[in-house]
């Protein structure tokens, strides 16, 4: 799908990971890499706090738009700005690219936990959350609408979103629809699996109530009344099955009695 010397491009949200996966891709691919907010700051001598600031956001924009035209035909990685998307002009230039175009797609959720972690997006700052959410809304079509490809990126590394996509260089053009599909499909199992090992640190919680009042580990009431319910809940699922539900608690329930077990050296 790209062979080297093209150009990668990445597109996606602010904190979608651009910069990071885009270093990462580069580290592991041994290619160049540029960032075009760093190569803002360069030309402007200035922060993008600080141009903001000084020329709104309509004058980074024009910077931005400079800088996008000049790395159409980069050889390596480019990590474009979440922004890159909002002017007609460089939707434009984006649509008629000779750059392989990458989105990375997340959730609102971790995107916004990882920038108030890091705080230094001007837009974070000035803009309320349903503003945030309406941004999210108004860009998401704008991203699909000009990638060749979109990885979901939810739960998983920079090293497996990098490899990921390094993974598509050799690629034939009838496997990338179904590539697509399995890239969300690798995410959720990572979910489920961050799930899962979520609920083990409550069943430790949960061992430490038991041995405080000496309550036995299996509560086998309880223990179907969760399964009755469950079937219940998703009794209008055809895929969800009730066969399903008992084979999937089971490894769950088994498990967490071992580990309350071990726990309280039952
Ligand atoms: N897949 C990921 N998993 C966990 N943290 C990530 C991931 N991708 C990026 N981050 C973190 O999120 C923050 C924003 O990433 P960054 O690469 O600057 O995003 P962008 O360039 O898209 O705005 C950084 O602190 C980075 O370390
Ligand atoms: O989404 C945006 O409008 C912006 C995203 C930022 O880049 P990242 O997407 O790399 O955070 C940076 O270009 C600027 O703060 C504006
Ligand atoms: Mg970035």
């Amino acid at each position: 799908m790209i062979k080297e010397p093209d150009t990668l491009m990445l597109i996606g949200f602010m904190g979608a990971g651009k910069t990071t996966v885009g270093k990462e891709i580069a580290r592991q691919h041994h290619s160049k890499f540029v960032d075009i907010d760093s190569e803002i700051e360069r030309a402007a001598g200035k922060s993008i706090a600080e141009i903001f600031e000084e020329r709104g956001e309509a004058g980074f924009r024009e910077l931005e738009t400079k800088v996008l035209n000049n790395v159409q035909t980069f050889d390596g990685v480019v990590a474009t700005g979440g922004g890159v998307v909002e002017r007609p002009e460089n939707l434009e230039i984006l649509r008629h690219s000779p750059a392989t175009i990458i989105y990375l797609h997340g959730n609102l959720e971790s995107t916004i936990g990882r920038l108030i972690l890091e705080g230094q997006r001007p837009l974070l700052q000035e803009k309320s959350t349903a503003e945030f959410f309406a941004l999210w809304q108004e860009r998401d079509p704008k991203y699909e609408e000009v990638a060749n490809f979109t990885v979901e990126t939810v739960g998983k590394t920079p090293a497996r979103i990098a490899a990921e996509i390094i993974a598509l260089f050799s690629a034939n053009e009838d496997e990338l629809a179904l590539l697509q599909l399995r890239s969300q499909i690798d995410a959720f199992d990572r979910q489920i699996f961050k799930i899962i090992s979520e609920r083990f640190q409550i069943v430790e919680a949960v061992a430490r109530y038991k041995e405080k009042f000496g309550i036995p580990t299996i509560q086998q009431d309880r223990m179907l009344k969760l399964r009755k319910e469950l079937k219940s809940d998703f009794s209008t699922s055809v895929d969800i099955t009730d066969d399903m539900i008992d084979g999937i608690m089971t490894i769950l329930m088994q498990a967490a009695i071992d580990k309350e077990n071990r726990q309280l050296n039952r």
